[in-house]
């Protein structure tokens, strides 16, 4: 099979907890940001961007999901819990949507599309490098203090991608739906 499309058939979503160093240096976040920017974006507005946390800015990740989990009801075991998830993987790279709700051409759901074709776009990248990852959002992204955190005005807090190497071969699951029953042809 073409090694491209062989590619985009064996990416599959890991968690966390299955993900070890090495995480993507600049080079690989540099390509998969280059692999965003060609997804598909009506009038080029480029409407999201990424925030990459790593090294010691894991501490302050873990520390921000601590709060917000106390801040959401939860215990001191449900934050530690979020506190982990913060600063065990590799990379964390936030998404943050940028949208121009007034743009004359391209209404507010176009320019959703273009952030999602960029997400895939970017983890599909992180696959061919080698690397696997998983996006999250939770209630996390709703929280007050993480939105001031990683938003700028106007911005969305979409969610979070974990990235790092597989340290396993992605489980196998069932097919979510048979690829000939997404697509027909158009009939009168
Ligand atoms: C914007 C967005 C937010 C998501 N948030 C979560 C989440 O909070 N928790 C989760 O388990 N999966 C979440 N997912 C789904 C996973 O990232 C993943 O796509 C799903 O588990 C299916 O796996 P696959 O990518 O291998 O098909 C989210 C996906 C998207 C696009």
């Amino acid at each position: 099979m073409n090694t491209s499309l062989q590619l985009l058939l064996t990416r599959h979503s890991l968690g966390a907890k299955h993900l070890v160093d090495p995480a993507p240096d600049d080079a690989a976040l540099n390509q998969m940001a280059e692999a965003a920017l060609h997804a598909p974006d009506h009038g080029e507005l480029v409407p999201y961007r990424f925030v990459v946390v790593r090294g010691a800015a894991r501490e302050r990740l873990a520390a921000a999901f601590t709060a917000a989990a106390l801040r959401a009801g939860k215990d001191e075991a449900g934050a530690a819990l979020d506190a982990e998830r913060a600063a065990r993987p590799p990379v964390t790279v936030a998404l943050l949507a940028r949208l121009d709700l007034g743009h004359p051409q391209v209404p507010a759901h176009e320019q959703w599309i273009a952030v999602g074709a960029a997400l895939a776009n970017y983890l599909n990248a992180a696959h061919a490098l080698g690397f696997a990852g998983k996006m999250l959002s939770g209630a996390k992204v709703r929280d007050a203090g993480l939105q001031a955190a990683f938003c700028g005005p106007g911005e969305t807090l979409v969610g979070w991608v974990v990235l790092g190497t597989p340290a396993r071969p992605p489980s196998t699951r069932a097919a979510k739906a048979a690829a000939r029953d997404i697509w027909q042809d158009w009939t009168e």
